[in-house]
């Protein structure tokens, strides 16, 4: 689904992602960890289109997309959920859920704009769809209640909700445990899981290994901008070059 091959990134003549392959298959959870600074967030925003690499190139569903703006390539399938993306405040979890889906229906801006019959049929579309994500993930019986009084844990699955409004072939999940301990971490945990088993295929970036390691099918592991590692979790765990990275770091 998604092919990476020997992209490169500098900054300031320094490589922070440098000749990184790697591939997600159809259906799969794919984690791409690493130390500090080891070029995770690059890397992320490279096949995102957030960044533009240097070198190498990024197919997504056998097409290239290393030239295309990050809206082109959502909307070819890529779904992103951000770091710590923050919800609007003053909205409901539902009108949370709403904002930004409005481009994407038929009638358009336009429609909305002057309020035209077509544009009230796209709301309840854009409702309908808004609360079937929110079924999803659990939040349905927050829909009506404002979106800055949810917990982290379920803020987090709020954003999931949106990014899977989009329908998208790709999630990307940046970091997407952060901040969350206990309960809100297994919770999210289950949730990649159930969407996972729904057939959607995850790419997720984390610093967190113990939270990947149950998750991912696979995991690819960076260093410098290096990949040192690519494999099954149990394979990745105890190779001496990640064990020496994450240990370099603590030490
Ligand atoms: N916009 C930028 N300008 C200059 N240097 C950058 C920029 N973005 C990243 N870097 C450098 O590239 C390297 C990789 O950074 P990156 O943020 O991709 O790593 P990371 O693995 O995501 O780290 P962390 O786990 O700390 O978020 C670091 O040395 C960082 O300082």
């Amino acid at each position: 689904m998604l092919a990476v091959q020997g992209v490169s990134r500098s900054f300031g003549g320094v490589y922070a992602v440098r000749d990184v392959t790697l591939d997600v298959a159809d259906g799969e959870v794919c984690a791409v960890i690493g130390p500090n600074g080891a070029g995770k967030s690059t890397l992320f925003n490279l096949i995102t289109g957030h960044l533009a690499a240097e070198r190498g190139a990024i197919s997504f569903l056998g097409r290239r997309v290393d030239r295309l703006a990050p809206h082109r390539r959502a909307r070819l399938g890529m779904s992103i959920v951000f770091q710590a993306a923050r919800v609007f405040r003053g909205m409901t979890v539902r009108e949370n859920v709403m904002v930004g889906l409005h481009g994407s229906t038929s009638a358009g801006f336009v429609a909305a704009a002057l309020r035209l019959p077509r544009h009230r049929r796209d709301e309840r579309e854009i409702a309908a769809r808004a609360d079937a994500a929110l079924e999803r993930v659990g939040l349905a019986d927050w829909a009506d209640r404002p979106a800055d009084r949810l917990p982290i844990g379920q803020q987090r699955a709020l954003q999931l909700a949106r990014a899977l409004c989009a329908r998208p072939r790709l999630l990307l999940l940046d970091e997407p445990a952060s901040g969350l301990r206990g309960q809100e971490r297994e919770r999210l945990a289950e949730l990649v899981e159930e969407l996972r088993a729904d057939g959607l295929t995850i790419l997720l970036v984390e610093h967190d290994v113990a939270f990947v390691t149950r998750l991912a099918d696979r995991i690819v592991v960076l260093d410098l901008g290096r990949v040192i590692a690519d494999g099954p979790p149990a394979e990745v765990r105890n190779d001496p070059l990640v064990l020496a990275a994450y240990l370099g770091q603590s030490a």
